[in-house]
């Protein structure tokens, strides 16, 4: 395991070179599914009490986390999808219905349409580039990810779950004082747990 250079942006062109390596298909679905399980685990529906989950619509070689948002579907969750802002504001979500159509946002990424209500998540699946055991997570530095979570928890506690594969883990992630905390982290191999 490599220990990233302290500049974020030198770190972010390391780690991604590290995830686009990881183009199995059968290790990425397999890892999908596991971390489907990992999620299951983690009793996200009792967490959010009939509130409801944000994830993400992979981008790139990100983990596919949608095996885990269908799950948290069938035991109860509501489900959402970021909508990108410019730069600079925090990510708004909708309300997923996996079977309507999806609309091309910003940077390509899929999102729900307009017409999806606006949602206030309860939990978020976090994408992110490279994780440390304690916690550390690197984004694409764009700060949507830290911004959101610090309007969503200024309403009351959100649950942060950061999903990655286990090879994007490093020693030591650069961090600093906007960087919101992950509360577990979790990868094909483990479910790393931090704070209380
Ligand atoms: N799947 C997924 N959805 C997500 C995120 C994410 O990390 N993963 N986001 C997490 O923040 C938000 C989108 N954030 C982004 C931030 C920067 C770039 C970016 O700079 N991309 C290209 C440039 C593409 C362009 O400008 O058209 C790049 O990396 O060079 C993309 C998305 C919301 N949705
Ligand atoms: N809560 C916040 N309020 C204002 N600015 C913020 C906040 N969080 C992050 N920023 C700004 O956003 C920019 C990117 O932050 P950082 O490098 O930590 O992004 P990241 O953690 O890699 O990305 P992301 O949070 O989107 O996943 C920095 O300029 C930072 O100052």
């Amino acid at each position: 395991m490599g220990t990233l250079p302290l500049d974020k942006t030198a770190a972010r062109a390391e780690a991604r070179a590290v995830r686009d390596a990881l183009t199995d298909p059968t290790l990425r679905a397999d890892a999908a599914r596991a971390v489907r399980d990992r999620v299951a685990a983690l009793g996200i529906p009792e967490i959010v009490q009939g509130g409801c989950v944000g994830g993400y619509w992979p981008l790139g070689s990100e983990l596919d986390v949608r095996p885990a948002m269908l799950h948290l579907r069938q035991t109860g969750c509501a489900l959402a999808l970021p909508v990108s802002g410019p730069r600079g504001t925090a990510l708004t979500f909708r309300d997923w219905d996996p079977d309507a159509p999806m609309a091309t946002g910003r940077y390509g990424i899929q999102e729900p349409g307009a017409d999806r209500p606006v949602v206030q998540p309860r939990a978020l699946l976090v994408p992110l580039l490279a994780f440390d055991r304690r916690g550390g997570r690197l984004g694409y530095g764009a700060g949507y990810y830290d911004r959101t979570l610090a309007a969503l928890r200024a309403g009351g506690p959100v649950l942060a779950v950061g999903v990655a594969f286990a090879a994007q883990e490093r020693d030591a992630v650069p961090c600093d004082a906007h960087d919101e905390p992950m509360d577990w982290i979790v990868t094909e191999r483990e479910t790393l747990r931090f704070g209380g």
